[in-house]
């Protein structure tokens, strides 16, 4: 059998349908044309091998166990496999798209004085290596896509013929009202207001018929949170879920994984998200907003910022993943490390001068590899918002060229992160002796209270991770979760920050607040800290606002594993295999649990604030929120591992804004607000704002 599995949150995913599962996780309502597999041994998290989206290095070909999946076993094979045509070599793909390397700070392949670590493998490629090295690509691409397709398309047929089925029977008793016929047009035509016109038409639980798949729409305080957080994981699970269009680029990772393999991973991930960890970034954060601001902005006028807002996180999202730092922002960074952080007893390898992230290490991620990650995620992300915006019609495990292409790009981003971790197993081995010994070090040095509780950035962090066998994560589970954490975390932070600044410049009495309080806090000169931003509610406020009008996963899904039953007394019946969507964004907007719904009001937050005290978001945020109907990082044991990250990234790229700038709508009126895009996530379009220096 064949499962389908999805990334989340990234603009890879900006199709023309919703997202459901995870921020942009590519659940969308898109593909509602796209084959769902139903594999029952996905419900107990013993996924076999069989289950995962095919990819040349997804698994080891000997030990296709989770166990070994997941664990740090015997994944000598897979690794080798993994690296056998690369060799480890430095690839610069001629097609790479030149986006990122004309207006950001990613060096061209030209300009890189690329030096490979001592321990590394890498060498610069000639251009024969290179066409080689694509054909390569192609051909494993093509081998891996032929094996799989004869399998998928049987699964697909069977699935097509029950969703052909359904469109002439009646839904099954007790399956809650909703309107008739199949909604796939009307939800596909205008996403939000079908959301809000169903919910109000037919209330807080609504079943539809969508693609051939019964599916039930929940906007109802108690339902939601007995989907997310009451009976999650026994009732309700991920896998099975009808729209998740596979995809190779983020693997089993903690978004599309269920069972016992999330479990461990989660478990395992967990430490490297706690806060005192995510703190370690902020300087990374404060520093590649003020590169921004230095070298794009300037001296303002007007700019589309949240596509400045998408550079920016994916800079952020590098340097807290593989420790890369634009060569230009090295030594500011390591400037205000030093001033922000305490020292670290624990060292990164090879690096004595500076205590945290991993920046300074010689395994971090050198220029090169960074510009071959954000080339082969451009690509990989274009042909996700092409395929997005054909409804997923054509599936990924089709041999088409575009897929084909998909894949190489896929396997090239394979081949540069499995180097760095096997560079980062090397280093943490010379350091300390071994990779276990170096994790002993660190769970040492995380016991001290005077040290930060993760050394380094989220690579080492994971590598470093140990469950209470003392295993760690294989290195195509390692591999699964850096991707993951890339899509889930980038575009989904760039969202946010798109629609604060264009709230922001269309309430200037709240800009104006919000500017006076960083001034209060930072005075006019003082770079802002993952300290002094816990000193700004206010600004803290207009932040969760943006979350509740603006939720960049406006619905997320889950699949009901087993029969079950929903609502009142059990009103409504739901059989094995429903899937059901909770939408964030009605719940938000619930005239029911929030005053004048539609209204920017940072100050519906202040009592709130008070009563959680200082930098209380988490506490707003647990279980369904304050009101049981605030969900931006979803609910219950599958909420947003990195919400704390995004929390903070949104707090100090603000706040270094407004100390900067003043931001103005070009034609100073709330009309011009971007007009959402609901698609996998709720993006923005262009935030055209007028920026005045204030100083
Ligand atoms: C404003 C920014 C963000 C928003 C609105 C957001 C929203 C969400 C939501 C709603 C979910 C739950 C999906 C579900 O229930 O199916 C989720 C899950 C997740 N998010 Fe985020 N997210 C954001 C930023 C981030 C960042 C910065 C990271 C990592 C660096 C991240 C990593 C993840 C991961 C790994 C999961 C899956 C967790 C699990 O299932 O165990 N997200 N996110």
């Amino acid at each position: 059998m064949q499962s389908t599995r999805l990334p989340c949150g990234t603009r890879a995913f900006q199709g023309s349908a919703p997202g459901v599962g995870c921020p942009s996780a590519g659940h969308g309502a898109a593909s509602l044309l796209n084959a769902r597999s139903f594999s029952p041994d996905a419900f107990t998290g013993t996924n076999s091998a069989s289950h995962v989206v095919p990819t040349a290095s997804r698994r080891c070909q000997h030990h296709k166990s989770d166990a070994t999946y997941n664990r740090g076993l015997s994944c000598e094979h897979r690794y080798s496999s993994a690296l056998s045509t690369s060799q480890l070599r430095s690839v610069t793909p001629s097609s790479t798209p030149s986006h990122h390397s004309s207006s950001s700070s990613f060096p061209s392949a030209s300009s890189t004085s690329a030096s490979p670590s001592p321990h590394s493998h890498l060498h610069p490629p000639t251009t024969s290596d290179l066409r080689l090295d694509l054909w390569l690509s192609l051909l494993q691409a093509a081998a891996a896509q032929l094996t799989s397709a004869t399998t998928a398309a049987t699964a697909a047929a069977g699935d097509v013929a029950s969703r052909l089925q359904r469109l002439t029977q009646p839904p099954p008793p007790g399956f809650p009202a909703g309107p008739p016929g199949d909604q796939t047009l009307a939800l596909l035509s205008d996403p939000l207001r079908f959301l809000s016109e169903t919910t109000a038409r037919y209330g807080p639980v609504v079943g539809l018929l969508l693609g051939g798949e019964r599916v039930v729409l929940v906007s109802g305080r108690q339902e939601a949170h007995a989907v997310l957080v009451d009976q999650a994981g026994s009732v309700y699970g991920k896998a099975g879920t009808a729209f998740f269009p596979g995809s190779s680029l983020a693997g089993n990772g903690l978004l599309v994984s269920d069972g016992a393999v999330w479990q461990r991973q989660r478990r395992l991930a967990t430490p490297a998200f706690r806060r005192t960890a995510v703190e370690t970034y902020g300087s990374a954060m404060v520093s590649a907003t003020e590169d921004m601001m230095g070298r794009v902005w300037g001296q303002g006028g007007t700019r589309d910022v949240y596509a400045d807002f998408n550079e920016l996180t994916l800079q952020v999202t590098l340097e807290a993943l593989f420790g890369f730092t634009a060569p230009e922002r090295k030594h500011q960074t390591q400037q205000q490390q030093s001033q922000q952080q305490p020292h670290s007893t624990w060292q990164q390898p090879h690096s004595s001068t500076s205590s945290s992230p991993a920046s300074s290490s010689s395994s971090a991620a050198s220029s090169e590899e960074a510009r071959q990650i954000v080339a082969a995620v451009e690509k990989a992300f274009t042909f996700f918002t092409q395929r997005a915006a054909t409804g997923f019609v054509i599936p990924e495990w089709l041999p088409t060229w575009d897929n084909l292409e998909f894949a190489a790009a896929v396997q090239q981003l394979d081949r540069v992160v499995y180097g760095m971790i096997a560079r980062r197993r090397e280093d943490l081995a010379a350091r300390h002796g071994s990779v276990a010994a170096a994790a002993a070090a660190a769970a040492a040095a995380r016991a001290t209270a005077t040290t930060p509780a993760v050394p380094g950035d989220l690579l080492t962090s994971l590598l470093l991770a140990r469950d209470e066998d003392g295993y760690g994560m294989s290195d195509s589970a390692l591999r699964d979760e850096l991707m993951t954490l890339l899509v889930a975390g980038q575009e989904t932070s760039a969202i946010l920050l798109g629609w604060a600044a264009a709230l922001l410049a269309a309430h200037p009495e709240v800009q104006q607040a919000a500017a006076a309080e960083v001034r209060e806090v930072c005075g006019e000169t003082a770079a802002p800290t993952a300290a002094s931003v816990r000193h700004m509610p206010y600004l803290e406020s207009i932040v969760l606002e943006t979350l509740r009008l603006y939720s960049p996963a406006y619905m997320v899904g889950r699949c009901a594993r087993v029969g079950t039953t929903l609502g009142d007394d059990g009103r409504y019946s739901l059989p094995a295999g429903t899937t059901v969507l909770v939408s964030p964004y009605v719940m938000h907007r619930d005239p029911t649990v929030w005053e004048q719904p539609e209204v920017f009001k940072p100050e519906r937050w202040h009592e709130l604030q008070s009563r959680e005290g200082y930098q209380g978001y988490m506490g707003l945020m647990s279980g369904l929120g304050p009101n049981g109907a605030y969900l931006p990082f979803g609910g219950g044991p599958r909420n947003c591992i990195g919400s704390g990250f995004a929390m903070m990234e949104a707090m100090l790229v603000l706040s270094a804004v407004l100390q900067r700038y003043s931001l103005t709508l070009p034609y100073n009126s709330p009309a011009s607000l971007p007009r959402p895009q609901p698609l996998l996530t709720l993006r923005p379009e262009a935030v055209v704002l007028r920026l005045t220096p204030r100083r």
